[in-house]
């Protein structure tokens, strides 16, 4: 079986991504959302993505953005994958996905069976979709979980992946209960919104891991 992706998201330092590095994970998140307590500029994304060792992949979140402004982000970022967090369409995923030689992740809130129905809009236009809980103060990043007994006897028809309130306590039981190719998480390894903790990171990757 393959092993698990991890994602570890919302980072803004370079020790963070170091240490995310070190335990094994397999990409790091860079939040562009001003409202976020993790929100970089762009040249400081592009900065940090730079510091990035292979082959730790990099993925920019954006937020709803228009087309000019998500092909400044993305020039700008350089990044591996764009995660895409708001109120994004299939048919605008799939048109950045036609013209743009990286991945497309489109992350969903989903509270039942109908969002996880209406989720499957995306299949086929992007690369993968990621299951998050609903939005709540912020589109995402909000350690919430969602019902994981929504995934557990899904049939997937994409690539996807498991977000919302994971953290070193849940998550090998999430990814035991939902087979999860990936799980990401931000919130779950914070000591305060927006700072990520190296042992908490650590612990997170450690337990993906063994899963
Ligand atoms: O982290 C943020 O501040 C953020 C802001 C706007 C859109 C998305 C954001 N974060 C997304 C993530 O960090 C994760 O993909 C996911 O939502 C899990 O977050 P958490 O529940 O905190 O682990």
């Amino acid at each position: 079986m393959q092993d698990t992706l991890i994602k570890i998201c919302g980072l803004s330092s370079r020790e963070s991504i170091d240490a995310a590095a070190a335990a094994g994970a397999t990409h790091v998140g860079f939040v562009h959302y001003e409202p976020s307590p993790r929100h970089l500029s762009l040249a400081d994304a592009r900065a940090l993505s730079e510091t990035v060792p292979d082959p730790l992949l990099t993925v920019l979140l954006l937020v709803s953005m228009g087309p000019d402004e998500t092909a400044r982000a993305i020039d700008a970022v350089q990044p591996d994958v764009v995660q895409l967090h708001g109120a994004e369409t299939p048919e605008w995923c799939a048109a950045l996905k036609q013209a743009l030689p990286i991945e497309i992740w489109k992350a969903v809130g989903v509270r039942d069976q109908a969002g996880m129905e209406h989720a499957q809009r995306y299949v086929g236009a992007v690369d993968r979709i990621l299951y998050d809980a609903p939005a709540g103060a912020l589109p995402g990043g909000n350690g919430l979980a969602l019902d994981w007994s929504l995934l557990s006897g899904f049939t997937h028809n994409a690539p996807w992946g498991l977000a919302g309130g994971l953290t070193p306590a849940n998550v090998a039981d999430a990814i035991r209960q939902t087979k999860a190719p990936l799980v990401d998480t931000s919130s779950g390894v914070e000591s305060a919104p927006g700072i990520k903790d190296i042992d908490k990171i650590r612990a997170f990757c450690q337990a993906a891991r063994n899963g």
